[in-house]
C-alpha cells in the first residue's frame, strides 16, 4: 500500500478508536436507575412500532459496558412466547457470531471478551435465515444510520452474511439517545442500519 493511503487508514482507525472511547464513557456514566428506566422505556418503544411485531425468532444480546439494558425487552419477548437468541463467539471461525436460544434455564459462561454467552449446544443454534428480527448493539450511531461497534467487526460480518440470504430479517440497532452523533467516519465494510431504536424514539433511515 502507498505510504499516503496507509497514513489515511491509520488516521481513520485512530479516529474510530477515540470515538469508541468517548461514547463508551458516555454510556458508562449512566446510573443504574437511569439504565433500568431506559430499559423499560425501550420495551414501550418496541411495542409501539409495527416493524417489530410478529417476529417469532429474535436475535438480541446481553448488555454490558453501559449498553442499553436489554433484560426488560427479553422478559417481554419471553412473556409473548417469542424465541430469543443471543450471540456466541464462533468456536473456530474467528470474528463470526452464532445465535443460540436463550431462556431462563440456559447454561451460561463468560467468553474471552468477558461477555456472558450460552454454553454452545448446536441443537439450539439458529441459522441466520430463520431469524425474523436482529437487534444489534452499538457504541455510536449517526443521522444516516451508520453504526460504530466495539471494534471486532462481528456484526458487520453477520450483516454481510444476511444480505446473501433469501429471507430478509429486519435489522435494528438499540441505543441510548446519547449515542447519537451527527456524522461517523465510515469504512468500506460498514453496513448502515435501516432502523435504530432508543428509549425515546425509532429512527428510520432509507
Ligand atoms: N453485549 C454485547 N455482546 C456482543 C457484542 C457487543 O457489542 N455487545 N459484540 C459486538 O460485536 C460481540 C463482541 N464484541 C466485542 C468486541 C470487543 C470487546 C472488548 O471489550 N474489547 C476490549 C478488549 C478485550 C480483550 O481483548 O480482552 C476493549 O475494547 O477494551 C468486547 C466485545 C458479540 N457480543
Ligand atoms: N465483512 C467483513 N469481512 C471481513 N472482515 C471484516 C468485515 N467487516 C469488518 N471486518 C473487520 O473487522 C474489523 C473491525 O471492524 P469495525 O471497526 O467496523 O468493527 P465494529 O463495527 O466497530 O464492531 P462490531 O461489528 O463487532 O460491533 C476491521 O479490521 C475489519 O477489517
Amino acid at each position: 500500500m502507498a505510504a499516503a493511503a496507509m497514513n489515511m487508514q491509520t488516521q481513520s482507525a485512530k479516529i474510530r478508536k477515540d470515538l469508541r472511547q468517548t461514547f463508551r464513557n458516555k454510556r458508562l456514566a449512566l446510573s443504574t436507575a437511569q439504565q433500568m428506566k431506559a430499559g423499560k422505556q425501550l420495551v414501550k418503544q418496541f411495542q409501539e412500532h409495527a416493524v417489530f411485531q410478529n417476529a417469532q425468532n429474535v436475535a438480541l444480546y446481553l448488555s454490558f459496558n453501559g449498553e442499553i439494558n436489554t433484560q426488560a425487552l427479553i422478559d417481554h419477548l419471553w412473556s409473548l412466547k417469542r424465541n430469543v437468541f443471543v450471540p456466541i463467539l464462533h468456536p473456530f471461525c474467528k470474528g463470526q457470531l452464532l445465535f443460540q436460544a436463550y431462556t431462563p434455564n440456559t447454561k451460561m459462561r463468560h467468553n474471552q471478551l468477558g461477555i456472558l454467552e450460552p454454553v454452545l449446544d448446536v441443537r439450539y443454534v439458529c441459522p441466520l435465515e430463520n431469524l425474523q428480527l436482529i437487534l444489534t448493539p452499538l457504541v455510536a450511531f449517526d443521522t444516516s444510520g451508520n453504526r460504530l461497534g466495539m471494534g471486532g467487526g462481528f456484526y458487520d460480518r453477520t450483516l454481510v452474511a444476511l444480505q446473501n440470504k433469501k429471507h430478509q430479517a429486519t435489522v435494528a440497532g438499540l441505543a441510548h439517545e446519547l449515542q447519537l452523533t451527527s456524522t461517523l467516519p465510515t469504512e468500506t465494510w460498514d453496513i448502515p442500519l435501516p432502523y435504530i431504536l432508543t428509549s425515546s424514539k425509532l429512527y428510520s433511515f432509507s
